[in-house]
């Protein structure tokens, strides 16, 4: 691996936008370099970026693919090799945490935790999402509830039934599982989620706790509560670090921003109109990508020894896959890996723990409410 000098980073521009992406990300990436000139390179192994005029966002995509690519071949070439952060084994680890405590809750009040997920239409990596959420339910010892409606259904009907398990003592966590039917307002559907019961945490109350100084929310949202347990559990120091979010989703690139400020890193946030987004991210001691865009990170933006947390998971055509995709990342893992100190692969880093932080929530939602230290 360390010795390969072609990178297989090139398909940002051709990856395939499947609906996933809706729901972990803004619908449309919107990344656009400087007009202007680019500054003066100051980093020794890189190349640097060359300056791009505006483009329509697939051309944007492939001339910011075809500029990292220019990278200095020591970048590619560089011996170090990342640590690998194994999302699938930390999840694993928790879910076992998760199942040891529900016992032990069960044992002494009686009680497990219930947790209820509506889903509306019948999008296939919906249904799969959902259904492995059921699995891990009945692992851990979670009672599972599950509410399927058609993709007509009313905003009405879905509220109804979040209502209803508002009211349910035996449901303690309760989620719509995204994205919805475009005809649906989310705000008005999450808005309608008891904040107690929140444990995906997007209820704009458990957002706003999490923005301010001195107040905590009922819930994390699980990805970026994944994201920040992987960087504990790997041993990366927080505080006082510089950390860059790519991307600034509500479900994801927020919600991180603000979690590792909490936890006193310095924080920026590179987004659509941000300049010089590779120069910001070089800063970076720990990346959080979210962004949806394959490849877009390559090595030349990265801090040697920085951590890389990869939320990304981008479907990018590969006929020689049983699929016919594969799953990449928003980094360029190939290239990462040989720049950074510490990165989660795609697939298997920040997607298991997911589900794993959604277990954890709502195990914590039983406890609150049965008052269960
Ligand atoms: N109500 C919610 N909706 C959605 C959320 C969410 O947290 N709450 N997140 C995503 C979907 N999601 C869980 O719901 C989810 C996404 C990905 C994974 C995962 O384990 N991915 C694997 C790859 C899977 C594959 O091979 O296709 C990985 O990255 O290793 C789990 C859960 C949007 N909706």
């Amino acid at each position: 691996m360390a010795s390969s000098i072609l990178s297989d980073c090139s398909s940002c521009a051709t990856s395939r936008l499947l609906p996933l992406r809706r729901a972990l990300h803004p619908p449309t990436p919107r990344f656009r370099p400087s007009p202007g000139p680019a500054p003066l390179p100051r980093r020794p192994l890189l190349a640097a970026a060359t300056p791009l005029p505006l483009l329509p966002r697939a051309r944007r995509m492939a001339a910011l693919a075809a500029a990292a690519s220019s990278a200095d071949p020591a970048t590619v070439l560089a011996d170090a090799s990342a640590k690998i952060i194994d999302g699938k084994l930390v999840a694993k680890q928790i879910r076992e945490e998760v199942g040891v405590e529900i016992a032990r809750m069960k044992d002494a009040i009686g009680v497990v935790p219930g947790l209820a997920v509506i889903l509306v239409g019948s999008r296939k990596d919906s249904q799969t999402y959902v259904r492995n959420k059921k699995r891990a339910c009945d692992a851990v010892g979670i009672k599972s509830y599950e509410v399927n409606l058609p993709e007509d259904a009313s905003e009405y009907e879905v509220i109804k039934h979040i209502a209803t398990f508002n009211d349910d003592p035996s449901v303690h966590g309760i989620l719509v599982q995204l994205p919805l039917p475009r005809h649906m307002n989310d705000e008005n559907i999450l808005n309608a989620v008891s904040i107690e019961k929140d444990v995906d945490g997007f209820h704009p109350v458990n957002i706003g706790r999490l923005a301010m100084q001195g107040r905590d929310p009922f819930f994390v949202p699980c990805t970026p509560k994944g994201c920040m347990e992987l960087l504990h559990r790997s041993g990366v120091e927080i505080k006082g670090k510089r950390a860059v979010v790519i991307g600034r989703s509500n479900i994801v690139g927020t919600p991180a921003a603000l979690l590792l400020q909490k936890a006193n890193a310095t924080v920026s946030i590179v987004h659509s109109k941000t300049k010089n987004p590779e120069e910001i991210t070089r800063q970076a001691d720990i990346i959080i990508a979210a962004v949806g865009v394959a490849n877009l990170v390559r090595g030349s933006w990265i801090k040697p020894g920085a951590a890389i947390i990869d939320v990304g998971i981008n479907p990018v055509d590969d006929p020689a896959s049983p699929r016919g995709y594969r799953l990449v990342g928003d980094v360029c893992f190939e290239e990462a890996s040989k720049v950074a100190g510490a990165i989660t692969p795609v697939p298997g880093g920040v997607g298991p723990m997911t589900i794993a932080m959604l277990l954890s929530n709502t195990l914590d939602s039983a406890k609150r409410i049965h008052k269960f230290k």
